[in-house]
């Protein structure tokens, strides 16, 4: 085993998706079974005591992974030096709530967050937003972090891009290890565009595969796109392993890489291509090779994935101008 652990920040780390996610990084699920870990849990005050119930079950692990856990209320301690931050911590929707309701709620936490990375994070920092509106979050971090390279911060869109090849599976039959490339484009919201044009089952195109634009427009886009209200609705609380196994997804594909047949859904900052304006965090096909992504380039975007890839960027184009209006970017 190497002997220099990987510092990873989780931010409410006491909440329904900090007690998945925790178990599983300090069990290697990110960076593998040789390198140890080392967790920095950042919580609000009043949930320190239940946090140091968490601490208390990771012990109890005995996880050889886990070198270390350090706990505390204060970004600029917690983070200090750390590799990977992962910030989940934010207020989650509650039933006949829009992501988009939390901006202002949860804006005031991401402007901190990223200073205290800007000043005290490891020169090699990533960072995941997990914590919603995620796309925008991501923005008001990178926007307060400008020491930080702007491509080393992201949003998670891979729990989108899990349950789109998850319905595509269940339509054609196909094992979820048949589909390669999917696409999610845009926004973490209802707005989000799940791309079938690149797709491939088995080799083929998906929507050929399908071939029933019906069923893609009234049926599949609007399955994926909603599948968290649907939660919501069915649980009385958001998303929480899924959303948990998804981040696993995200850092654990950032760090190893994609390998040469297939791609994966990230919300980065846009470079501008595919027409999203530049400096937007929104979702797109990357491909990842030592520890750095690159937009999938010179994809064909026909007019229905035209029409619906500017809705969602339209939308993110709102939410920038919301909080840059609220004073946080
Ligand atoms: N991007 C995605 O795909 C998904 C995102 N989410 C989002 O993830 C976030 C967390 O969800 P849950 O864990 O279910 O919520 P939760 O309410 O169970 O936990 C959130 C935790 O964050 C803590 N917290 C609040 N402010 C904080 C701060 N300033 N610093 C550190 N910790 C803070 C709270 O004390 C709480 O323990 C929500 O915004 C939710 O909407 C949830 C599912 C999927
Ligand atoms: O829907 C929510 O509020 C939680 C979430 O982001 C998801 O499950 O995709």
């Amino acid at each position: 085993m190497s002997t220099t652990p990987v510092k990873v920040a989780v931010t409410g780390a006491a909440g329904q998706i900090g007690y998945s996610l925790l178990f599983r990084i300090a069990s290697g699920a990110l960076f593998g079974a040789d390198t140890p870990v080392e967790l920095r849990l950042l919580e609000i005050t009043p949930a320190l005591k239940a946090l140091e119930g968490v601490v208390m079950e990771l012990d109890d692990c005995a996880f050889p992974t886990l070198a270390g856990v350090q706990i505390g209320d204060d970004p600029n301690t917690i983070f200090d030096g750390v590799n990977h931050a992962l910030l989940v911590g934010a207020r989650p929707r509650g039933p006949g709530m829009e992501r988009g309701d939390l901006l202002e709620a949860n804006g005031g936490i991401f402007a901190p967050q990223g200073k205290a990375l800007n000043s005290v994070a490891a020169d090699d920092i990533r960072v995941t937003v997990t914590g919603n509106p995620a796309n925008t979050n991501a923005l008001i971090a990178m926007s307060n972090a400008p020491d930080i390279p702007k491509e080393r911060f992201s949003a998670l869109t891979r729990l989108d891009h899990n349950r789109a090849i998850s319905q595509l599976a269940a339509k054609t039959g196909a094992s979820v290890t048949d589909i390669k490339k999917m696409t999610i484009w845009g926004n973490h919201s209802a707005t989000q565009y799940p791309d079938l044009f690149h797709t491939l089952v088995g080799g083929r195109v998906a929507a050929e595969v399908v071939n029933d634009q019906q069923w893609l427009e009234s049926t599949y886009i609007p399955t994926v796109a909603k599948r968290g209200a649907a939660i919501i609705d069915a649980r009385g609380s958001s998303s929480a392993a899924s959303a948990a196994s998804a981040t696993i997804d995200h850092v654990h594909d950032w760090a190893a890489g994609t390998p040469a047949d297939d791609w994966v859904s990230m919300s980065v900052c846009s470079d501008g291509s595919y027409g999203v304006p530049e400096g937007l965090i929104s979702s797109f096909p990357v491909t990842v090779a030592n520890g750095t992504w690159s937009i999938v380039q010179g994809l064909e975007i026909d007019d229905f994935s035209r029409g619906r890839i500017d809705a969602t960027v339209k939308e993110l184009g709102e939410e920038r101008d919301a909080v840059k209006g609220l004073g946080l970017i």
